[in-house]
Formats: structure tokens, C-alpha cells, sequence
């Protein structure tokens, strides 16, 4: 794992996950994983994500770990010092940008319009998350930014369902799509790994 294209190479779905519990951590990465599904980015949008991306990292090697919702320099090297194998960031300021960079890890990092994508292409980045993807025009967005910025490599996130994500995925220009929809709020809640499982084993088979 040395890229950003690497990650997207994974799976056609790149689940973001958001966890409460710490200990979900492992059997929910198990049931992805048991579903085809080889990688898994954990947001750091809650106190645990740290610690779940540790468990992830050192008990469920068959998937690569990444954290999200990096939006902070420090964010980036508490990520890399817990075992996260590469960064998300929904948006990129310079200071994100640079904490990423310092630990060497791939990163995707945020971008919505032409002009933020340009300016990262500027630092030699080619691999971004196209975020909030629907709420920024979509797979119709994406489509038009391929051609004048044809190197660039998009994963989009941000309101994609099983629906969508086949018309992303069509495009040229998207390695992977992410979303939430692979670990419901309800099914993490009620320890449902059977549905996680099944959700993954449908996003795994997607086509691109
Ligand atoms: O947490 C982050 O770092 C983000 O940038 C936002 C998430 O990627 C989206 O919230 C995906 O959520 P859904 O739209 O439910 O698939």
C-alpha cells in the first residue's frame, strides 16, 4: 500500500465507518472482509476510532485499514502511529496537507470543485475523494471534470447509495466509491454482522 491508487484498487467500495464501541471494531472489519470487501476506513469522528483502528490493524490483517475524517495535522500521525495504512481527509488545507504528507502514508484527500482539485494535482497529489459527491453535481460533475483533469482519479463519498454507485463507478476517472451504507446505524447498534456481511457481499460484486 504505497499510493492512493492502490486504495482505490481495493474494492469497489471503500466502506466509511463510524463506531462507537471500540470492541465492534474487529468483528465488524471480519464480517466486510467475510463480505469481499478489503479495505475499511474508520472515521475519527468519535472517541474510539483511534483504538478501533488499532484492533483493526493488529487482529484482521486480510483488510487495510485506513482512518477518516482527518481534518486536523494532528489527526494524521495519531492515525499512523495507531496502524491506520492511509488517510481520507473530506476537504484539504494546507496544514492537512501537510501532516498528511509527514507520515508518509497515502492519503485521499477532499476535493469538490475543479479548482481544489487542481491546486492538490499542484502538490503531486492525483488520487482524491470527491466530496460531498451527490451534493456537488454527482457522477454528471465527475464525469465533465474527467475531461480537462483526465489523470485524476476520484473516490466519490457523500450520499451514494447501492442505487448510484453503479453510475460512478462507469466513469473513468472513479476507482472506488465510499459510503456508509455498507454499516447502518442500526445494524452496528444491534451487533447485526450477518446484514453487514450480506451489504458488503452485494458492494464487493459491484462492477467498474
Ligand atoms: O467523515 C468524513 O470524513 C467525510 O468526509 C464524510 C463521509 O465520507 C460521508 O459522510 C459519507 O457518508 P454517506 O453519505 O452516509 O455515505
Amino acid at each position: 500500500m504505497t499510493t492512493g491508487r492502490d486504495v482505490l484498487e481495493l474494492s469497489p467500495v471503500l466502506p466509511v465507518v463510524v463506531l462507537d464501541r471500540a470492541e465492534d471494531a474487529v468483528p465488524v472489519a471480519e464480517s466486510l472482509l467475510a463480505g469481499g470487501i478489503r479495505a475499511i476506513e474508520l472515521t475519527l469522528r468519535t472517541p474510539v476510532a483511534l483504538e478501533a483502528i488499532a484492533r483493526v490493524a493488529a487482529e484482521v490483517p486480510g483488510i487495510v485499514v485506513g482512518a477518516g475524517t482527518v481534518t486536523r495535522p494532528e489527526h494524521a500521525r495519531q492515525a499512523a502511529d495507531a496502524g491506520a495504512s492511509f488517510l481520507v481527509t473530506p476537504g484539504a488545507t494546507d496544514s492537512v496537507l501537510d501532516g498528511a504528507f509527514a507520515t508518509g502514508l497515502p492519503f485521499l484527500p477532499g476535493a469538490a470543485t475543479v479548482s481544489e482539485a487542481m491546486r492538490l494535482a499542484e502538490r503531486g497529489l492525483d488520487t482524491l475523494k470527491f466530496f460531498p459527491a451527490e451534493a456537488s453535481g454527482g457522477a454528471p460533475a465527475l464525469s465533465a471534470i474527467a475531461g480537462p483533469l483526465p489523470d485524476l482519479r476520484f473516490c466519490p463519498t457523500g450520499g451514494i447509495t447501492p442505487a448510484s454507485a453503479p453510475r460512478y463507478l462507469a466513469l473513468p476517472n472513479v476507482g472506488c466509491v465510499g459510503g456508509t451504507w455498507l454499516t447502518p446505524k442500526d445494524a452496528l447498534a444491534a451487533r447485526d454482522y450477518a446484514r453487514i456481511e450480506a451489504l458488503a457481499k452485494e458492494a464487493s460484486t459491484l462492477e467498474r
